[in-house]
């Protein structure tokens, strides 16, 4: 445990979900979403090796939850960017990278219900390949929109919806993230791949979900404990 580093990403604006407080600060089965994260992520990582990105914004915000919700693992907070790249970025600079054998968890702040073996599987791929992500099959059909506005049926059996986490040895994320951002980066195993890392998937779990619209809250509700 003593080579693992997580970087929590909870520096978006939360647009989608339409609510006066951050997502990842919304109560749910009476702890805050994000306080649901850390605690799975401390489960497999040593509180103080999770970095935790927030808006500078927000600095205030979540040390009144703490005080609150007498939460004290002792995660070190990391301040976010404009976008989810310069969060992660940020959040990996913190991280000391002298040690070849690092590896390093990226996972969205929101996601609060990754299960314990998704997080281990991806720590354990990741020591071996140097990179796991975590993904799962569609359950539904799929069809391409065509430039003509119609539309044809593909085989969903040749895609994956991505989730979080994306844990990589610390040496080469760091180096990848050492880039220019494009819109096309809109995950960690991008940025990676862009590099030249071939990405390894690992099976992912179905309830973890990431908390963007008021109907993902329901489910949340459902799931967590
Ligand atoms: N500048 C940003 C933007 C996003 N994130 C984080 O990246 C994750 C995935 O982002 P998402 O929830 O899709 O984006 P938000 O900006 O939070 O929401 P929205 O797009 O609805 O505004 C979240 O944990 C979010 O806090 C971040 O750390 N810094
Ligand atoms: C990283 C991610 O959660 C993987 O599914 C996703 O790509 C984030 O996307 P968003 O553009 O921030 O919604």
């Amino acid at each position: 445990m003593n080579n693992r580093y997580a970087v929590i990403v909870a520096g978006g604006s939360g647009s989608r979900m339409q609510s006066q407080t951050p997502k990842q600060f919304i109560a749910v089965r009476q702890l805050p979403v994000l306080m649901h994260t850390l605690h799975r992520f401390a489960q497999h990582v040593l509180p103080q090796k999770i970095r935790l990105v927030l808006p500078a914004a927000h600095f205030q915000t979540w040390n009144e939850l703490c005080a609150q919700y007498n939460f004290s693992l002792p995660v070190q907070v990391v301040e976010g960017g404009n976008s989810r790249f310069q969060s992660v970025r940020n959040g990996l600079k913190t991280i000391e990278n002298s040690s070849s054998e690092a590896l390093v968890a990226i996972h969205d702040g929101v996601r609060p219900l990754v299960s314990g073996q998704v997080i281990e599987q991806c720590f354990e791929q990741a020591q071996i390949y140097g990179n796991a992500v975590a993904s799962v099959a569609l359950k539904d059909s799929i069809r391409q929109i065509l430039p003509d506005g119609a539309s044809q049926a593909v085989d969903r059996q040749l895609f994956r919806l991505v989730q979080t986490p994306q844990t990589f040895a610390l040496p080469l994320i760091a180096a990848a993230y050492d880039v220019e951002e494009t819109a096309f980066f809109t995950d960690d195993a991008s940025v990676a791949e862009a590099y030249g890392a071939t990405i390894r998937l690992v099976e992912g779990n179905y309830e973890n979900i990431k908390i963007t619209t008021p109907e993902d809250l329901a489910i949340a509700e459902a799931f967590l404990n």
